[in-house]
């Protein structure tokens, strides 16, 4: 009873919290255009009840904030662990990088399809290791039979994807390690999403995202937006080993938490910066101003 307390708080405050900030900011002219101020401003234009506008907003709000905020940040770690780990992926990005992009700006979407390892490059992260190895867990509206298996209907009964015949792997890590299509699924290599000519097979590895009706409905906008983080961070950056007091690379042994949702356990790291960056530049990474 205690547990399911704090969650219903945690709810009430996920939904809460951040639009009370953004109302405050926006009463005093100081807040950024976001998803939040643009829809309640639109939304004005065409609905009166402002109850109604504040509790679908408020709604939408916090559904995008629940479900991309830990998957995506997940995914980055992911993607930084990997980075770590794979320093010949990295060198292979930041040439392709400062070849198509240049040193002195950051890439944009426009960049996209001339930066096939890029694109490799976070595929094999969503491969790798898929923020939801199991998948997630569906119940049935109607009872059914699956080979065998009768699920029945209105019993809160979870189904979850499971793929026979391999020993190795459950669930969607069965897919996204599917020794046929992605040989030695272990290790971290871009190339498997590559022609041999070098340009992208279009294997978008959607799979992390679910599929059918309920398939994750802002994996576009999570696509995107891991598109740009990881761009943006390879051109400017370049994640390594930590050293330690002699100066030895400290090694780095994968472990991921446990759970529905998993993600790198913490790890060593260091991160330097490539080229020295004007302020500009800087500004619009972290999107702080520089002083
Ligand atoms: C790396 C990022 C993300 C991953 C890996 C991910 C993955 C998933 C998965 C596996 C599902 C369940 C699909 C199923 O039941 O078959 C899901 C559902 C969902 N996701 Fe995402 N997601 C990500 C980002 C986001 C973002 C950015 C948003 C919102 C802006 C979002 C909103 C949702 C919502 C609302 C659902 C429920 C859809 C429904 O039941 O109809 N997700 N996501």
């Amino acid at each position: 009873k205690r547990a399911s307390v704090k969650c219903l708080n945690a709810a009430h405050d996920v939904k809460e919290l951040p639009f009370q900030y953004v109302k405050e900011k926006m009463s005093t002219g100081n807040m950024a255009p976001c998803f939040v101020t643009e829809t309640l401003n639109r939304a004005r234009l065409s609905v009166e009840d402002d109850n109604v506008i504040t509790t679908a907003v408020k709604e939408a709000a916090s559904i995008a904030f629940a479900g991309g905020v830990e998957t995506t940040t997940s995914t980055l770690l992911v993607f930084l662990l990997a980075m770590v780990l794979h320093p010949e992926a990295q060198a292979k990005a930041h040439a392709e990088i400062d070849r198509v992009v240049g040193k002195d700006r950051l890439p944009s979407f426009d960049d996209k399809p001339a930066l096939p390892y890029v694109e490799g490059i976070l595929r094999e992260t969503l491969r790798w290791h898929p923020v939801f190895p199991l998948g997630v867990p569906s119940a049935t509206t109607t009872s059914d039979i699956y080979k065998g298996y009768f699920i029945p209907k209105g019993w809160y009964h979870t189904v979850l994807a499971k793929v026979a015949n391999d020993p190795d792997y459950q669930g969607l890590l069965a897919m996204t390690h599917n020794k046929t299509k992605y040989p030695s699924p272990d290790e971290f290599k871009p190339e498997r999403f590559l022609h041999d000519d070098g340009s992208f097979t279009n294997d978008r590895m959607p799979l992390g995202f679910g599929w059918g009706r309920r398939a994750c409905v802002g994996r576009h906008v999570a696509d995107a937006s891991l598109w740009i983080a990881t761009a943006s961070f390879l051109a400017a950056f370049s994640a390594h080993k930590a050293l330690d007091d002699h100066g030895m690379d400290i090694p780095v042994i994968p472990k991921f938490t446990t759970g529905a949702a998993v993600h790198p356990e913490e790890f060593p790291y260091c991160i330097v910066q490539r080229f020295p960056c004007t302020s500009e530049t800087l500004t619009h990474l972290t999107g702080l101003e520089q002083s």
